[in-house]
């Protein structure tokens, strides 16, 4: 049987202030894909983001969610659909931890409905996972850059969609934590998730990523899969910078040179 695409593009320009329409993006992402988004500052990876997440309205073209289109979706059934992590975490109260995953199974309750042991025990497995058990009681206004990002991490694994959109997942994290949190993706991706992240390392997205979609400041744009786009002239355009490529254990490596070589 052949497999949906569990959110497609379709001639979709995104609205960026002051730049002129970029190329249309057109492009289908499966079950058990990752796509990165690569570009520099400002070429608009969070804007694209936010418009696949219904955040942000298209200057043109469609976006379909699980075969509907995605200004049809309620924001609850949405929010069943779709988890997001983005770069600032705004909190609108100080709650514990343990409250703030806890949120993130309202959108698969009722309105009067209140959480259920269940709902706990995800949310626990979640901060344990994200090694923030030992934090649950704690108020989040007292936790680190990176437990931060952490928790939004859990708050996602919490919501329990089949599509994950993130920006820049590692964000804060250090190296061990980016790595779990990059396995935990691909973790989820493997089990028939689908994740759209962007990304600022081209090593990371290089290991992690399935499909990668290029995104040039001046509205350019190219896709597929990760192999046609890593390559080395495509790249040091995307980035302004001279590269050198390796391989280790079959995967490519990308070093920026500096002057110093
Ligand atoms: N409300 C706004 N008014 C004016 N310009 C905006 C507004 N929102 C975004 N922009 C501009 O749109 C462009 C794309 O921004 P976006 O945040 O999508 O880029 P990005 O690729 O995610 O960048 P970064 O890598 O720095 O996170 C940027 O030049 C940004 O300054």
């Amino acid at each position: 049987m052949k497999t949906s695409p569990r959110m497609e593009l379709d001639q979709l320009v995104i609205k960026i202030p002051g730049r002129k329409a970029g190329n249309p993006l057109s492009l289908q992402v499966f079950p058990g894909q990752t796509w990165g988004i690569l570009g520099p500052n400002g070429s608009g990876k969070t804007t694209l983001l936010l418009t696949l997440a219904g955040l942000k309205k298209p200057q043109q073209g469609q976006i379909h969610l699980a075969g509907q289109a995605l200004e049809s979706w309620s924001a609850r059934e949405r929010a069943c659909q779709l988890a997001l992590v983005f770069q600032q975490q705004e909190d609108s109260f100080p709650a514990s931890v343990l409250e703030t995953t806890l949120t993130s199974r309202h959108p698969h309750l009722k309105a009067w409905q209140r959480e259920t042991p269940e709902d706990s025990l995800l949310a626990q497995q979640a901060l344990e996972r994200m090694d923030l058990a030992a934090m649950e009681e704690r108020c989040i206004t007292t936790l680190s850059g990176g437990e931060r990002q952490r928790l939004a991490l859990a708050c996602l694994l919490t919501q329990q969609t089949p599509l994950w959109l993130l920006d820049e997942p590692t964000n804060h994290l250090d190296l061990h934590h980016q790595i779990s949190a990059l396995e935990l993706i691909n973790e989820k991706v493997k089990a028939g998730g689908s994740a759209i992240m962007a990304l600022h390392d081209l090593n990371l997205a290089s290991r992690f990523c399935s499909h990668l979609l290029l995104l040039y400041p001046d509205g350019q744009a190219c896709w597929g899969p990760k192999d046609q786009m890593l390559e080395l002239p495509a790249l040091e355009r995307l980035y302004q910078q001279p590269l050198i490529a390796t391989s280790i254990s079959g995967q490519k490596v990308f070093i920026p040179q500096t002057s110093t070589g």
